[in-house]
């Protein structure tokens, strides 16, 4: 893994930006994406250039079970207002949160993502090292799934809603198996409450207990964190400080 330390989110959206760009000009054609607060800082820094995403295509990793991609807090809507309004895509895939028939919905995104290998997939980190919204105990070959969210998780995405009780319960996630099939992957991690998964996900364990570090078995992860999320790496030769 490539470790970029950024003094904050605003450095890090920069350095994510580049890798976008870098991207760009090695022709990706597909660009796996992710929400949360993480993110938007390389968002701002892709909404201000003059990146032209027309002629490409974008595949989100998770959406909650039960919004309306109208629902201010789905994910739909995030990308709508983070990326997708000032820079459309030529075809942008979010799971269907209201999908009746999730065996069939999961199906479906499988196959966007066989039809359209993802170029450089995008992530975010949970506090528990989830990925998307991959709990730990998620299989390291999962394909799209339905996910009973952990306690922790809906405690820790209570903030963008009115209550923890508003929070859905469940949501359709990539899978590990996908994510990893990706050709380049960007991770992006900020804060003191994040520097436990950064640690683990780097130096621990390739384990199933802490999906981050699937990402060890992976030949192309480049991770940005600022200084606290990057705090409990011990090894720190490895870290280009930027
Ligand atoms: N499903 C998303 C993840 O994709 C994201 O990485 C995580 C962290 O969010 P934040 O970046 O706001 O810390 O939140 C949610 O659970």
């Amino acid at each position: 893994m490539k470790i970029i330390e950024v003094k904050d989110q605003q450095a890090g959206g920069k350095a994510g930006f580049n890798i976008f760009k870098e991207a760009l000009a090695d022709n990706a054609q597909v660009f796996g994406l992710a929400t949360g607060s993480t993110p938007i800082s390389i968002y701002q820094e892709l909404v201000a250039s003059d990146v032209d995403f027309s002629d490409k295509i974008s595949i989100n990793l998770d959406e909650y079970q039960g919004l309306a991609g109208t629902h201010d807090q789905s994910y739909r809507y995030f990308m709508n207002q983070n990326l997708f309004n000032a820079k459309p895509f030529k075809e942008s895939y979010v799971p269907n949160g209201l999908a009746e028939n999730i065996a069939e919905e999961t199906a479906r995104y499988d196959n966007i993502i066989a039809n359209h290998p993802i170029d450089l997939q995008l992530l975010g980190l949970g506090q528990n090292g989830h990925i998307g919204f991959n709990e730990p105990g998620t299989p390291f070959d999962s394909q799209t799934h339905a996910v009973d969210l952990t306690p922790s998780t809906i405690a820790a995405n209570a903030r963008f809603f009115a209550n923890e009780n508003e929070v859905p319960r469940r949501a359709i996630s990539m899978g590990i198996g996908s994510i990893l099939k990706s050709k380049k992957i960007l991770l992006v991690a900020y804060g003191e409450n994040k520097a436990d998964a950064v640690a683990a996900m780097i130096e621990g364990p390739v384990t199933e207990d802490m999906p981050a570090s699937a990402l060890q078995t992976h030949a192309d992860v480049t991770v940005i964190v600022d200084h606290a999320a990057a705090s409990k790496i011990k090894n720190r030769e490895n870290i280009t400080v930027l």
